[in-house]
């Protein structure tokens, strides 16, 4: 769980590459549809650059891409690391027509054209037998199957809370999740009460998604001057600070871009840290506001 240089390494041995390349957000598709070729030909250049650790999600219908972007990098597939979630759908969900995360699985495996992926989540907790006719605990069971048959080398979930982790971690499970991907930022510093600490805790890695909110959507508040003074002091961008931030409190950040850039910017994160005051400056001016992008129900613990 802890970061050593380029990597965290997972309460089961395994590592992953310290900082993620999403293909969500600003490049989601309602359909499979056509293949985005700006997303391909962008994620060949952040893998030719360097970036070994891409997430992805059933959802994001980007499979394609990302498995024609890993045969055209022409880097060697156990030299990289890609995230898979199984979309067990929004809190409203009324019944799920979609294939057991068993079968979702496979049908990714078919449209990323690959024999396994490294990281298998389920996508939300939002699991019922009345949505989906088994509950949270057979839906891990499924990923569990998969970890034991190859198919997914490591197994997680994302957007759980506490509780939701407690119903897993109470079921005696033959794997553990080795991840929870959250939204995690320095304005929003727990999704959900207590869920970094608890996580953390029960070896759990937090993973962050919209960890750069300070300087994107959530721009215009305390962390501003914080940010520029130590922009300056470090000699690296408002994002680099706010991105290393989340590394130095012992998080994954799953961020992404368009730009080479940024891109080259995200991959410097692993080769300076922030010192321990000006970690606990951001941790403490950040907490003096609440900025949240996803999943909006849990703002009834703001
Ligand atoms: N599990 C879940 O439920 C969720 C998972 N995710 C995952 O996390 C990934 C990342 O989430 P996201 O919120 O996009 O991450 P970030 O908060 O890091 O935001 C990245 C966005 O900010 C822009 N950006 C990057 N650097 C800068 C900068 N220096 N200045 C201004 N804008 C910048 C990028 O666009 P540009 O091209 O202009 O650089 C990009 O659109 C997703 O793609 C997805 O894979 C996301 C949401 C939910
Ligand atoms: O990338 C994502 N964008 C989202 C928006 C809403 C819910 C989940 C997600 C993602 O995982």
């Amino acid at each position: 769980m802890s970061l050593q240089g380029k990597f965290f390494k997972l309460s089961n041995g395994n590592t992953i590459p310290a900082v993620g390349y999403g293909t969500g957000t600003k490049w989601f598709k309602s359909a499979l549809g056509d293949i985005d070729t700006t997303l391909v030909d962008t994620l060949v250049q952040a893998i030719k650059l360097g970036f070994t650790h891409i997430d992805g999600a059933q959802i994001y219908k980007t499979s394609r891409e990302i498995g024609l972007a890993i045969k055209k990098s022409g880097i060697k597939r156990e030299d990289l690391f890609l995230t898979d979630k199984f979309f067990s759908g929004p809190s409203t969900l009324p019944k799920s027509t979609s294939p057991n995360p068993y079968d979702a699985l496979k049908q990714s495996l078919a449209e990323f054209q690959l024999e396994y992926v490294d990281l298998y989540l389920l996508h939300t907790p939002y699991i019922s037998k009345e949505s989906h006719g088994y509950d949270v605990v057979e839906a891990w069971n499924y990923l569990e199957k998969l970890q034991d048959e190859g198919l997914v080398k490591n197994i997680g979930v994302s957007n759980f809370a506490v509780e939701d982790l407690q119903k897993i971690l109470n079921s005696n499970p033959k794997h553990k999740p080795v991840v929870n991907q959250i939204e995690y930022s320095a304005y929003l510093q727990n999704q959900t009460p207590g869920v970094v600490e608890f996580a953390k805790k029960n070896g759990i890695l937090i993973e962050a998604y919209g960890p750069s909110a300070p300087i994107t959507k959530g721009k215009g508040g305390p962390l501003d001057p914080v940010l520029e003074k130590l922009a300056k002091k470090y000699n690296k961008t408002e994002a680099q600070i706010i991105l290393r931030w989340v590394l130095d409190t012992g998080v994954l950040p799953v961020t992404t871009s368009s730009k080479e850039d940024r891109i080259k910017a995200f991959l410097e994160l692993t080769e300076f840290k922030l010192d321990a005051e000006d970690v606990k400056e951001i941790s403490e001016v950040g907490k003096e506001k609440i900025f949240r992008q996803f999943f909006t129900e849990y703002s009834r613990f703001d």
